[in-house]
């Protein structure tokens, strides 16, 4: 099947799923009027594909048949650069606000399936065989996957990784005669109503003795015992005036338990395989799925850089202060554009012949950006400042007795109409002030781990020996 259509992707949701939000049980996650923004932003996103296909379809190297471009293993480095192109095409669609698009975990199982030498070791060869059919499985289907890999937090002392006797977390009870039965939840799936299967896969490595923990498969959503706890709803009414980005960029994230879920055997990519689970995150999956994440996370930096020129630009706030606030934006943007650049141009070859980014840079964003977006839409709310909360709704502009009023007392700098005005500024508050940006702030600053635990483990990713070097060389001198 080649790539899907808004359409076709909409037709697949309506399935059987056990999903709530805010109190209540959805029957059909499509219409429902808190999930029906995203629903369709989706689709849209699916449809975006097609419209530029050029640029974001590929044959698929067995079929032929055009797949998105992001399903592809990438071989060279000239597959990095297609890719590039394709990542950046559907981030600019929310302007990097929604992400997991489907693109995320795409990229994130075409980099698993490009390495059977680490997911085939420690005696995984059936494991990794089925992952790579499933790989195909999910290109030619254009599956959309949510996935969720950390453990529930319960006792932060008890450490990251469940022990034997953790109750909590998601681990294997028993076996059947098709697959195996597991019980238990993990955190955070984000875009969970809106995909069609889930994956789990490694988190934080796991100690010995807890091989029961040590999982990794892809089942359907619909799975009996398979449970969506939503968070609160930040969806706003489809209205692209007064919304004009919460209005459909609403990914969900969901808590998910398994109450005893069976899964099927040819779905099983690690059963009770401490090794493998331990291996197969640590080497190219960071600078596999870090090129998708980065391309979204510059392209929500411009967005905001543009959002604040134009802020500043409808009430001429020429001062210094606020030019120092926007370069500072522009900053963050330039540095992160940099990073993807320097990145992609240090590309390697692994061992099995997949490509990937260079991780450095890539390793130092993912250290910092949870710092820079807080900032970021601080800096928006102080250049902001009331004029983000004085900008009429679309009804009030709509009333005949108000709108002469509004277009005289609210006018922008130089000329620029209320209209005008009140759209700069509802946009800069959707962004960086409603209930979705504050939703948004704390996925910047947690979906690939806090910053701090990031810092903490800079080492792992980077090469000192330069940096030794020129210490050392004063620790030899000779001194009398
Ligand atoms: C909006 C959102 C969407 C998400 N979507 C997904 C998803 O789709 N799939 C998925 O699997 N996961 C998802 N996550 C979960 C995400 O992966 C975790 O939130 C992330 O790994 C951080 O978890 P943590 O609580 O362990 O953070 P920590 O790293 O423990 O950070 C929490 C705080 O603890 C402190 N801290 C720092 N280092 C340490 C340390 N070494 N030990 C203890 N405390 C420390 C810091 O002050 C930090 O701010 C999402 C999270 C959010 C917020």
């Amino acid at each position: 099947m080649p790539a899907r259509t808004g359409e076709q992707f909409l037709k697949g949701l309506r399935g059987r799923r056990d999903v709530w939000v805010d109190g209540e049980k959805i029957a059909d996650v499509v219409d429902h009027p808190k999930l029906r923004g995203a629903a369709h932003a989706l689709a849209e996103v699916y449809d975006l594909h097609h419209a530029e296909a050029a640029t974001c379809l590929a044959p698929d190297p067995e079929t032929g048949e055009p797949i998105p471009v992001s399903h592809l293993i990438p071989h060279s480095r000239e597959d990095l650069t297609r890719r590039h192109a394709a990542l950046r095409q559907v981030a600019e669609y929310s302007v990097g606000l929604m992400g997991r698009t489907p693109d995320y975990m795409n990229v994130t199982y075409a980099g698993f399936a490009g390495r059977p030498d680490e997911w085939g070791a420690h005696g995984n060869e059936a494991g990794v065989d089925r992952l790579v059919a499933y790989q195909k499985f999910l290109r030619r289907g254009d599956v959309a996957l949510t996935h969720t890999i950390v453990q529930p937090t319960v006792d932060k002392a008890t450490g990251d990784a469940p022990s034997a006797g953790n109750a909590h977390a998601l681990r294997k009870v028993g076996d059947t005669e098709h697959g195996i039965v597991v019980r238990g939840a993990r955190v955070l799936a984000t875009l969970a109503p809106f995909t069609d299967e889930i994956a789990v896969y490694p988190g934080a490595p796991l100690p010995p003795g807890s091989e029961d923990y040590a999982l990794s498969f892809c089942i359907p959503v619909g799975t009996p015992g398979l449970k969506f706890l939503c968070r609160d709803s930040m969806s706003a009414p489809d209205n692209r005036f007064d919304f004009p980005l919460s209005g459909r960029f609403d990914e969900q994230d969901a808590f998910v338990i398994f109450d005893d879920v069976e899964v099927p055997r040819d779905r099983l990519f690690i059963d009770r395989n401490l090794a493998a689970y331990n291996t197969v995150m640590t080497s190219s999956w960071q600078p596999n799925i870090m090129q998708q994440t980065m391309i979204r996370a510059w392209t929500k930096l411009d967005f905001a850089w543009g959002l604040a020129l134009r802020m500043a630009a409808s009430i001429n706030a020429a001062d210094p202060e606020t030019q120092r606030l926007i370069g500072e934006i522009w900053t963050y943007a330039e540095f992160t554009r940099a990073a993807i650049v320097a990145a992609e141009s240090e590309a390697r070859e692994w061992p099995s012949g997949l490509w990937t980014c260079g991780v450095r840079p890539l390793h130092a964003l993912r250290a910092t950006l949870p710092l820079w977006f807080p900032r970021v839409n601080e800096i928006l709310r102080l250049i902001g400042s009331h004029n983000l909360l004085a900008a009429p709704t679309a009804a009030q502009l709509g009333d005949p007795d108000l709108r002469p009023l509004i277009d005289r007392y609210l006018p922008g700098a130089k000329g620029m109409a209320a209209e005008e005005r009140i759209r700069i500024f509802r946009l800069a508050w959707d962004f960086a002030g409603s209930a979705l940006a504050s939703r948004n702030e704390q996925y910047e600053r947690f979906y690939l781990a806090s910053s701090a635990r990031n810092l903490a483990r800079h080492l792992q990713f980077t090469d000192r020996s330069r940096a030794d070097r020129l210490v050392q060389r004063f620790l030899d001198e000779e001194y009398r």
